[in-house]
C-alpha cells in the first residue's frame, strides 16, 4: 500500500492521474488545492496569508475553503473511477475520518489531526474502493482547515505505510531558483537548518516537518518527488526526488 498526496500545485495534470488509476496496488491518495482555494477567496473578496505555510482561515472564510477542497476531491475521485480505479472523495467530516483541534487561534480554523479513522479506510479498500481524501477535519466548534501534508502525514503514519509527496519541484532542492539542485536524502536536522537559512520556504516548510512527523509517527519512508508521469515507478531508484529520514549514519569501512 502507498499513501500518495497529490499537491494543489499539480492540479488537473491528467498524465499523473492516468498513472495514479493505473498503479498496482492499493493506494489512499490525500490531495491539496492551494492555488485553487487563493483563487476562490480572491475572487469572493477575501484577503489570505500564509504563516509558515499554513493559510490563515478566519472561521468567515472556512466555508469557501471547505467547498473548493471538497469539489475537488470529487473531480479526483470521478476521474479516477472513469480510468477504471473506483475512487471514492470523501474529507475527514465523513465518519469522523480525520479529528483535529485548532492548532493556535492566531490561525483561526486550522487543525492539527489527532485521530484517524482506519477502519473507514480499510473497509473501502476490502471493496476495491480507492479513498481520495480531502484535508477538512472534524473538530468541535465546526469544521477544520488541515494542511494537506499534515493529513497525508497522519494517515501514513498511523497505518505504517509508505507515504510519497508528489508536488511541482523535483524534490527539495539547495537552490529554489535550480531545478539541478535536488537534494537526494535529508535528514531532520538538515530540515531545520535549511528552514532557518531561508533555503527552504513557503509551501516547502509544512512538507518536510510533515513528511518527519510520518516517520515519527510509523511510516517506513516518505519522498518528495515530482508529479511527473512516470514518477510513482522510478521512486525507489534514488534517481528521483528527495528521501527525508529521520537521521543519517555515516558508514565507516
Ligand atoms: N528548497 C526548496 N526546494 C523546493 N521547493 C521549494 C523550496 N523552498 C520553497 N519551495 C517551494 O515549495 C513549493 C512546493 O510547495 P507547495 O506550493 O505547497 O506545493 P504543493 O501544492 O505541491 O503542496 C515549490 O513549488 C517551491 O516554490
Ligand atoms: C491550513 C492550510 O494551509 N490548509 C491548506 C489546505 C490545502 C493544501 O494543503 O493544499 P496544498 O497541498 O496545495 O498546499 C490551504 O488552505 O491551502
Amino acid at each position: 500500500m502507498l499513501v500518495v498526496k497529490i499537491g494543489g500545485s499539480l492540479d488537473g495534470a491528467e498524465p499523473l492521474v492516468r498513472d495514479l488509476a493505473h498503479h498496482e496496488g492499493e493506494l489512499i491518495v490525500v490531495h491539496g488545492g492551494g492555488p485553487r482555494i487563493g483563487a476562490e477567496l480572491e475572487a469572493r473578496g477575501f484577503e489570505t496569508r500564509f504563516e509558515s505555510g499554513l493559510r490563515v482561515t478566519p472561521p468567515e472564510q472556512m466555508a469557501v475553503v471547505e467547498q473548493v477542497l471538497t469539489q475537488l476531491g470529487k473531480e479526483l475521485a470521478d476521474r479516477l473511477s472513469q480510468l477504471g480505479r473506483l475512487s471514492v472523495g470523501l474529507s475527514g467530516r465523513d465518519a469522523r475520518l480525520l479529528r483535529a483541534e485548532p492548532l493556535d487561534e492566531r490561525l483561526g480554523r486550522v487543525g492539527r489531526i489527532t485521530a484517524v479513522n482506519t477502519s473507514l479506510l480499510f473497509a473501502l479498500m476490502s471493496r476495491h474502493l480507492t479513498p481520495v481524501i480531502s484535508p477538512i477535519a472534524s473538530a468541535e466548534g465546526g469544521p477544520l482547515n488541515v494542511n494537506a501534508d499534515e493529513v497525508a502525514a497522519a494517515v501514513a503514519g498511523c497505518l505504517g505505510e509508505p507515504l510519497v509527496y508528489l508536488t511541482d519541484v523535483p524534490g527539495v532542492l539547495a537552490d529554489p531558483a535550480d531545478p539541478e539542485s535536488r537534494i537526494p536524502v535529508l535528514d531532520g536536522a538538515e530540515v531545520e537548518a535549511r528552514i532557518q537559512d531561508g533555503t527552504i520556504a513557503g509551501g516547502m516548510i509544512p512538507k518536510v516537518r510533515a513528511a518527519l512527523t510520518a516517520l515519527e509517527f510509523g511510516a517506513p519512508w516518505v519522498m518528495i518527488a515530482p508529479g511527473e508521469p512516470g514518477s510513482l515507478p522510478r521512486l525507489l531508484s534514488g534517481k528521483l526526488g528527495t528521501r527525508i529520514v529521520p537521521e543519517k549514519i555515516s558508514r565507516e569501512v
